[in-house]
């Protein structure tokens, strides 16, 4: 008997593992190559080998499925930067990724620009947190797939965080399946090796928890989450780290908290950004909502567009933190 989507688990981890693996190398190697994006954001090499090699890797198996990924390569193909193209493809060459070609290289990294919602998807962020990267600290290669709207597999490949039972190790592998938990495997692992299933904390008193949030104060308030710290009498200082590694250090138990507070009106979170870390939260027992407390909605489209910023507890926190974000006018 199988359970229900092992079949894309495995193909997906896979992808996962191969992408957050090049992704290593390219930090390694460390290479400021930096395209800058319309919106001033930046993205390198590794951000778009990780796309092209988990788009061909999940089309070649699920033809049919649309995938929403955050980068495109429309900037790739104009002849400006064609040696950064090229870059991108000895990567793939170097990973030994068959029929690589700065066309074929383009046309991967393309399949992951579908923008509409569809009753079956996936979502990827190729590197979530790239600054993160750049400052070779925090990054996740992240991976969804949504079915009728709900977050049915997420993955989330972080190559610079510890193993959760053995800190000697550099480099987990987190995954979920809607109602199967929530699991890390080591990043680098040869021989097969049991999954280590990930829990949330259980604590109900503020003044003992921890909370996460973005390095980058322009992604995340820091002045409202120290408000709120204030209110709650939350002592210990919170643990500032770059991408969804976030929503893993709740899951598995590390901080009880992730917060991220809007900095400025009418932002919208993207669906990269949070649909692998909310499947691996929930499943390891904890809740996730935006700021006002509603459920956050992946069938908007790319964004989600009815929600405001994201709160992630582990579940006997989560009222209170929402009340107090409420009465402190946060929410408006
Ligand atoms: N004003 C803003 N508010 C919230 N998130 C933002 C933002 N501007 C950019 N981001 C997102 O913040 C993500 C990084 O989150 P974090 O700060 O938790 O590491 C970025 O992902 P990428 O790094 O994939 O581009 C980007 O999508
Ligand atoms: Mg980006
Ligand atoms: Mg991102
Ligand atoms: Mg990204």
């Amino acid at each position: 008997m199988t359970t229900p989507f092992q079949w894309e688990l495995e193909i997906a981890l896979s992808a996962v593992k191969q992408a957050s693996q090049i992704c290593r190398s390219v930090q390694a190697a460390i290479t400021d190559e930096v395209l800058e994006k319309k919106d001033k954001s930046p993205v390198t090499i590794a951000d778009f080998s990780s796309q092209a090699v988990i788009c061909r890797a999940l089309n070649e198996t699920f033809p049919q499925d649309p995938i929403i990924g955050e980068e495109d390569a429309a900037e790739l193909r104009l002849e400006e930067n064609r040696a950064f193209l090229e870059m991108i493809v000895a990567e793939l060459n170097a990973a030994q990724i068959p029929e690589t070609s700065p066309e074929n290289v383009c046309r991967w990294i393309d399949q992951g620009g579908a923008k509409e919602y569809s009753s079956r998807f996936w979502t990827l962020d190729p590197i979530d947190g790239t600054k993160g990267f750049l400052r070779k600290e925090q990054y996740a290669v992240s991976l969804a797939l949504i079915v009728d709207g709900k977050i049915v597999l997420g993955i989330l490949g972080c190559p610079n965080m510890p193993f959760p039972i053995d800190e000697t190790v550099t480099g987990t592998l987190y995954y979920a399946v809607a109602g199967q938990g929530a699991f890390a495997i080591p990043l680098n692992q040869d021989q097969e090796q049991a999954a280590f299933p990930i829990r949330v904390t259980t604590t109900d008193d503020f003044s003992q928890s921890r909370f996460c949030e973005s390095v980058e104060s322009g992604h995340s308030s820091h002045g409202h989450s120290q408000q709120v710290a204030e209110k709650l009498d939350i002592e210990k200082e919170p643990r500032r780290l770059d991408s969804q590694a976030k929503y893993a250090v709740v899951a598995q138990g590390n901080a009880d908290i992730y917060m991220r507070l809007p900095t400025r009106v009418g932002y919208r979170e993207k669906i990269w950004d949070h649909a692998a870390g909310v499947l691996l939260v929930q499943e390891a027992g904890g809740t996730v909502t935006d700021i006002t407390g509603k459920p956050l909605e992946f069938d908007q489209g790319y964004e989600l567009k009815n929600n405001q910023g994201v709160i992630v507890t582990n579940g006997p926190l989560h009222q209170e933190l929402i009340q107090t974000l409420g009465e402190l006018a946060i929410n408006e």
